[in-house]
């Protein structure tokens, strides 16, 4: 298969600040493509990017073989980039059913009717299905990360953006949320998964890209990413110099 997405030498920040330094990677369609990387070394600012809450100063960023790095943030999404945010972000007076819903009429434009057929498959496919009533203030952690997920594709993307789903999870509802992205890329999603829990990222993802400093320090088979000595001594701490 194809690439899904390329970042080609992509300079972006935040006003004058420049937090992405050339970055270059590409992600295989069908694959779960796993991002780790120190504190601000740019994992989120990458997403931005992405999605196009910024702008980059040079370079480009080619989605499904189309350069979007002009096309609106809101247009992105009609061509098929959902994401989840690192704090869930439910609509707390309204039904699971609801959020999703609101998500599948917003994300795609199509009928409520349709949409509503939509949401019933993806509270099915997150394991939310039975929870659909309840409000989502009300749920649990796990089941609000659930949420997001379930909001997220919701919107129907070719390409998924998990933000930390798993953090703040018992290691019992980490495996949980292994699972369900398994369930995701057997579904035929593409994702992209930055996540601080290294064994989430061994067991889950094709292809592990770590970050320093807004750049792809390396990236490729997952086990021998993280046993690489960069990724050892930058986003371990371990000291390789001995
Ligand atoms: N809105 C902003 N304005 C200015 N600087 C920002 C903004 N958002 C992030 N930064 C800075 O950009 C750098 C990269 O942050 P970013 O959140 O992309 O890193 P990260 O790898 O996702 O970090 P973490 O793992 O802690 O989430 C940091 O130095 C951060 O302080």
């Amino acid at each position: 298969m194809g690439n899904i997405l390329e970042f080609r030498h992509i300079d972006a920040g935040y006003g004058r600040i420049q937090i992405l330094n050339d970055l270059s990677f590409s992600v295989e369609e069908g694959q779960v493509f796993g991002v780790i990387g120190p504190n601000g070394s740019g994992k989120s600012t990458m997403f931005n990017a992405l999605l196009g809450t910024i702008r980059p100063t040079s370079g480009a960023i080619y989605f499904d073989n189309i350069d979007i790095t002009r096309t609106p943030p809101h247009v992105r999404c009609r061509m098929g980039l959902g994401r989840t945010f690192q704090i869930p972000k439910p609509f707390e007076n309204m039904s699971v059913y609801e959020n999703v819903l609101v998500a599948a009429v917003h994300g795609t434009g199509q009928s409520e009717k349709k949409a509503g057929h939509a949401a019933i498959d993806v509270l099915k496919l997150t394991g939310l299905y039975e929870k659909r009533e309840m409000l989502s203030g009300e749920l649990p952690l796990l089941d609000r990360k659930r949420l997001e997920v379930a909001r997220a594709i919701g919107t129907s993307p070719k390409l998924l953006l998990l933000d930390e789903v798993a953090a703040g999870l018992t290691d019992a509802e980490v495996k949980d949320m292994m699972r369900l992205v398994k369930d995701l890329k057997n579904t035929g999603y593409s994702i992209i998964w930055i996540e601080h829990i290294i064994q989430t990222m061994l067991g889950s993802t094709d292809q592990l890209m770590c970050m320093a400093e807004g750049q792809c320090v390396i990236t490729g088979d997952p086990e021998e990413v993280i046993n690489s000595k960069i990724v050892q001594t930058l986003y371990l701490g371990v000291d390789d110099s001995e």
